[in-house]
């Protein structure tokens, strides 16, 4: 489905964080969100599954406005993998992908045959089928991204929201769950540290500076080395390679009197 962000601004605690912020992410699409520390970038995600109410703008998907119909219609359609994760220890993994399925049911409904084969398929393609009966609050890192996102698949959204999908996993795990991101064809919205691995797996980038999108479009469009320069603080180049993946070359950046740059 189309995801549309048009001209969203939020406040919080009385300050400003976002300014007439708008996107598009075209059905099937992954749009990749990227900026330094403090850009406002989980602040947009949140507004888009409906975590935090815009003080103005829309928010559509599949034309509907998000924000117009109940939490519950919104959850059915948007499936969120975060971070600060609130996801009970005690619970076995079959529980906590079986999570997903709570948007699709009735509040008396049981599971039904369609439930458990859509928890075994997700907990198959997130590669946790293993881990079935083993307690939340004893995985790994690694091994809780995964549980998350075989929820995220469990609820067959018509939109992804990812916050940083890879940063616990190993460098294999981290291209292993960006290829089925894009096998899965679902439109997503995802937050990336990691310039590289967007680059690689986004089919567009929008570039957010002090809550304003600076930047935006296919990869090399939007990381110029303009952008690179004055959003990230990095002398850096991205180019195509001749098997076609984006590269960014960085160029070592001294310290300021021996510290890291403030933030600006
Ligand atoms: N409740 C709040 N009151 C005031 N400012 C806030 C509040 N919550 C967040 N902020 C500020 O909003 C800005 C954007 O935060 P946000 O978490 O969206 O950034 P981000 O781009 O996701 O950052 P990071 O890459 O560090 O995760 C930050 O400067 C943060 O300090």
């Amino acid at each position: 489905m189309r995801l549309c962000v048009s001209d969203v601004s939020v406040r919080l605690g009385g300050v400003p964080i976002l300014h007439d912020v708008s996107l598009v992410a075209e059905p099937g699409e992954i749009v990749g969100l990227v900026g330094p520390n403090g850009s406002g970038k989980s602040t947009l995600l949140r507004t888009v599954y409906r975590s935090l109410r815009p003080e103005s703008g829309g928010i559509r998907l599949g034309g509907h406005n998000v924000w117009a119909g109940s939490a519950r219609a919104a959850a059915r359609q948007i499936a969120a993998v975060l971070q600060d994760d609130t996801t009970p220890a005690g619970m076995t993994v079959v529980e906590v992908v079986e999570l997903g399925r709570t948007p699709h049911h009735g509040l008396f409904d049981r599971e039904g045959q369609a439930d458990r084969a859509a928890v075994r398929e997700a907990m198959d393609r997130a590669g946790v089928l293993a881990l079935a009966g083993r307690r939340f609050g004893s995985l790994s890192g690694g091994e809780r991204q995964r549980v998350q996102l075989a929820r995220a698949l469990a609820q067959e959204p018509s939109l992804l929201i990812l916050d940083e999908p890879t940063n616990h996993l190993d460098i294999r795990a981290r291209f292993e769950l960006l290829d089925l991101v894009r096998e899965l064809g679902t439109t997503t919205l995802a937050v990336m540290h990691e310039l590289d691995l967007a680059a690689r797996v986004c089919d567009s980038l929008v570039v957010l500076h002090g809550g304003r999108v600076v930047a935006e479009g296919p990869v090399l469009d939007a990381l110029t080395p303009e952008v690179l320069r004055e959003v990230f603080g990095v002398r850096a180049q991205a180019a195509r390679d001749t098997d076609g993946i984006v590269r960014i070359a960085y160029a070592a950046r001294p310290l300021v009197d021996g510290r890291l740059a403030p933030q600006r």
